[in-house]
Parts: structure tokens; C-alpha cells; sequence
């Protein structure tokens, strides 16, 4: 199975819900005329991190990010993962994926479970406790949120489902560029499945944020990546090489959790 994934490496309008949400049209657009299967946003793009400011600007029970993904992907029938939103849910506040399938369904959502404190999340949000799952023209796929990419056991649990695609959206700042790709080549190697990461670029008030979004297989070798400007790229992979992977070298069947307590 081949999948035809754009990844929308945006820039994020600090504390602007109303910008920010205009500025996603034209990369689905983009996206529909590059043929994609699936068009991939980055991390907090409504609000970026103003989070003195989520009681204003958080989506409310995620419902304006729903309407908007989900009139998106029908129209231009394409699957969106919607990187992840500030949300506002029963007095909570969440960093929260959406995926809505071609037909503007939402089939799937993942609160961000391990927050960065040096980014002050931890004083503001709630973390999640669940994973999520969908699929990819049949292809199961997971997703994680940025600062989760340093903890391995995490994807590995995901990774021990039938996932074959782990998406991730991020806000990862500029200085530690070369530890984001160092780290997602490596969780794409131990767990033998692609790695999908999207990251913003431009600034806020405390960081400049790297681009560098990237595909890499389950080799760890990067498809695609792009630089540190705005845009969209597009490319495809054949998930079959997941099935080479792990036909190759038994990681998953030689793992002895009996003795990971
Ligand atoms: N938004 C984030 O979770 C940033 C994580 C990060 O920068 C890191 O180094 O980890």
C-alpha cells in the first residue's frame, strides 16, 4: 500500500485564533492538487504557546478545529491530521489532535500525554492518558505530540498495536533541531515504522521554531525534509517497507518485557 503524504509546515500567528485558522485552506488546497492521501499541520497552530491567554483563545470542546478540518477534507476530499490545537474541555485545558477522514468525518483525537515544562505546559494544561488509532487508506496509524518523542517506552506501546505510521506535530524551537531528527530517526528505527513530523517555523516571544519536518522510513532513513521556511511538500511512501523491516530483523518477537519492569 502506498500512501501520498503533504506535510504543511506553517508558520503560527502568536495568540490569533482567527489568522491562524484562515491560514489553512490554501496548504489543503495545495495539498488536493498534489494528489495527497493525508495533509499533516503542525503542533497548537490556533493559538501557538500564549497559553496565559487559553481561557480566551482555547477552542472549546475543540468544536471551531472540528468544523473547520472536517468542511475541509470534505471538500477537498482528502484525509487532514490537524497537527494539534489548544482545546477547553469541562474547566481543562488540552494540547489536542483531530483527523478527519476524506468524507469530513473525525475518526480520531489524542490529548498530548507528557508535557514540556520548559515550555510551561505543565502549568497551564492537562496531560492525556490514551492513545489514539486510525487509519490511512487501511493503513493503521497513531499519533504523538512533540516532547513524546523522547520517551520510548510510549511509542513503543503504540508501536505494539498494528500501527505502521506515527504522526507527529511539534513546536520543537530551533536549538535542539538536531536532537529532533536524531530522535525521530531513532523511534522510526526501533519500532520498524514510518515517522510522519510536521514542525512549525517562525517565532514567538520565547522561541524560534526550526521547520525540519520530515518522513523518515522504518530504516530511518529520511524521505523528506524540509527546510526552515514556510510550505508545503509533498511525498510518498510504500508501507511495505515496514513489512521488509520486520520480516528482516524479529525486533518485536526477540523483546523480552519480562525483565522491562
Ligand atoms: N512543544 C514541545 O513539546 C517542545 C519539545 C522540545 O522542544 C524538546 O526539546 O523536547
Amino acid at each position: 500500500m502506498k500512501l501520498t503524504i503533504s506535510l504543511a509546515q506553517m508558520n503560527v500567528a502568536f495568540g490569533q485564533p482567527a489568522e491562524n485558522f484562515s491560514r489553512l485552506e490554501p496548504f489543503v488546497a495545495q495539498a488536493a492538487d498534489e494528489h495527497a492521501d493525508i495533509v499533516v499541520f503542525p503542533e497548537m497552530w490556533n493559538t501557538g504557546y500564549d497559553l496565559t491567554r487559553l481561557a480566551d483563545i482555547a477552542d472549546v470542546n475543540g468544536a471551531q478545529t472540528q468544523h473547520v478540518l472536517s468542511s475541509l477534507a470534505e471538500k477537498y476530499h482528502l484525509m487532514i491530521h490537524g497537527g494539534s490545537v489548544a482545546t477547553e474541555r469541562h474547566g481543562h485545558f488540552y494540547n489536542t489532535t483531530y483527523v478527519a477522514n476524506a468524507d469530513g468525518q473525525i475518526i480520531a483525537s489524542y490529548d498530548k500525554v507528557h508535557l514540556f515544562g520548559l515550555m510551561h505546559e505543565d502549568d497551564y494544561l492537562t496531560s492525556g492518558n490514551a492513545k489514539d488509532r486510525f487509519e490511512v487508506k487501511s493503513v493503521p496509524a497513531t499519533s504523538v505530540i512533540c516532547y513524546d518523542i523522547r520517551f520510548p517506552e510510549w511509542l513503543r506501546t503504540l508501536s505494539l498495536t498494528d500501527s505502521r505510521v506515527i504522526f507527529v506535530p511539534a513546536e520543537w524551537p530551533t536549538p535542539r533541531i538536531a536532537q529532533w531528527r536524531k530522535l525521530l530517526a531513532a523511534r522510526a528505527i526501533e519500532n520498524q515504522s514510518y515517522v510522519v513530523a510536521v514542525n512549525r517555523v517562525g517565532s514567538d516571544p520565547d522561541n524560534h521554531f526550526g521547520g525540519n519536518s520530515v518522513v523518515i522510513d522504518p530504516l530511518g532513513n529520511e524521505v523528506l525534509r524540509l527546510d526552515d521556511q514556510e510550505g508545503l511538500q509533498t511525498t510518498t511512501i510504500d508501507i511495505a517497507a515496514t513489512d521488509k523491516a520486520r520480516g528482516f530483523m524479529p525486533v518485536f518477537a526477540d523483546r523480552r518485557p519480562e525483565l522491562y519492569q
